[in-house]
C-alpha cells in the first residue's frame, strides 16, 4: 500500500533538512508525496509586488497572485522531484491528476479537490518512481487552475488512495498549547479538534491540517498523522506513529 506524505511550509525552507529529507523520501518504498511552499509562495508574491491574506487558514488568491503561485508551484515540483531522484514532478493539473470546485467568490481562484487520477499515481508507483504534486487542481471544465491548500490536496489523495498519510509540519504535532513544544498530544478524536478549534487551542495553519487529517479518514485512508518534518531522522518513526500525533475519528 502507498503512503501519502504531505511536504511544505517551513520544513521545506531549511537547505540541509530538505537534503537530507530528499535522501530519506527516496529510501521509503511506494511513497506519494504532496507538496505546499508557503514560505515560497510568500516570497514570490512580494517580489510580484501582491498582498496577500488568508481566511480560516487560505489564501485569498486573485488572478494575478494565481499566475505567481501556479509558476512557484509547479517549478517547485520538479526541483524536489529532482532532489528526490527516482520521483516525477507534476502539479494537479497535469492529465487531470487533480480535479477542484471553487471554494466561493470570498476565497477567489482557491478550490477543494473532488478528483483524483489514481491510474496515474499507481502507474508512476509501479514504475518505481515516486509522484511528487503541487497543491494545484484543474478546473472541472479542465480550463482553468485552483489554489488548493496542500494539507487538504493531500489529504484527499491519501482518501482516494485509501493510504496512509502523514503531514509533516514545523512543530512536534498537534500541541497542546502551541506555545509548548513538549505538549505535543499523542492521538486527538475528530470531538477533541472541533472543540479545540472552537475554542482557539488550534489555531491558524494548523486548521487546515487536522481538517485535512479527519477528511482523508473518513474519505478511507487508514491512519492520519501530523508529525515534525524539521527532523528527518524522524520521518520512518512518523510513518509507524511512534512519534507526532494521531488524528482518530
Ligand atoms: N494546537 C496547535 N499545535 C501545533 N501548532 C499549532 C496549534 N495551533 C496553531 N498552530 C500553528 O500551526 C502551525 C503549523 O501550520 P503551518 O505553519 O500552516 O504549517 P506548514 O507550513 O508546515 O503546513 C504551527 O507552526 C503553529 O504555529
Ligand atoms: C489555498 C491556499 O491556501 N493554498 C496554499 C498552497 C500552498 C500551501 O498550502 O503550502 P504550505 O503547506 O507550505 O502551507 C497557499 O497559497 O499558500
Amino acid at each position: 500500500m502507498p503512503t501519502v506524505i504531505k511536504y511544505g511550509g517551513s520544513a521545506m525552507t531549511d537547505p540541509e533538512v530538505r537534503r537530507q529529507m530528499a535522501q530519506r523520501l527516496a529510501a521509503l518504498p511506494e511513497t506519494v508525496v504532496v507538496h505546499g511552499g508557503g514560505p515560497f509562495i510568500a516570497q514570490a508574491l512580494r517580489d510580484a509586488g501582491l498582498k496577500s491574506h488568508f481566511v480560516r487558514g487560505l489564501r485569498v488568491t486573485d488572478a494575478p497572485s494565481l499566475a505567481v503561485i501556479e509558476r512557484t508551484l509547479t517549478r517547485l515540483s520538479k526541483v524536489l522531484a529532482q532532489e528526490i531522484g527516482d520521483a516525477v514532478g507534476l502539479q494537479g493539473r497535469d492529465a487531470r491528476l487533480l480535479v477542484a470546485e471553487p471554494l466561493g467568490a470570498e476565497l477567489g481562484f482557491v478550490g477543494e479537490v473532488v478528483e483524483v487520477n489514481r491510474a496515474l499515481l499507481t502507474g508512476l508507483l509501479g514504475l518505481g518512481l515516486t509522484p511528487v504534486v503541487a497543491c494545484l487542481a484543474a478546473t472541472p471544465d479542465r480550463r482553468g487552475v485552483l489554489n488548493v491548500n496542500a494539507d487538504s490536496a493531500a489529504g484527499a489523495v491519501a482518501g482516494a488512495l485509501a493510504a496512509p498519510v502523514v503531514f509533516l509540519s514545523d512543530v512536534p504535532g498537534v500541541l497542546e498549547d502551541p506555545a509548548v513544544p513538549e505538549s505535543r498530544l499523542a492521538t486527538l478524536s475528530a470531538r477533541d479538534i472541533a472543540a479545540r478549534i472552537a475554542d482557539g487551542r488550534i489555531a491558524g495553519g494548523m486548521i487546515p491540517k487536522v481538517e485535512a487529517a479527519l477528511g482523508a479518514l473518513r474519505a478511507g485512508a487508514p491512519v492520519a498523522i501530523i508529525a515534525d518534518g524539521r527532523v528527518p531522522e524522524q520521518l520512518e518513526a512518523s510513518l509507524r506513529g511512534e512519534v507526532g500525533t494521531r488524528v482518530v475519528r
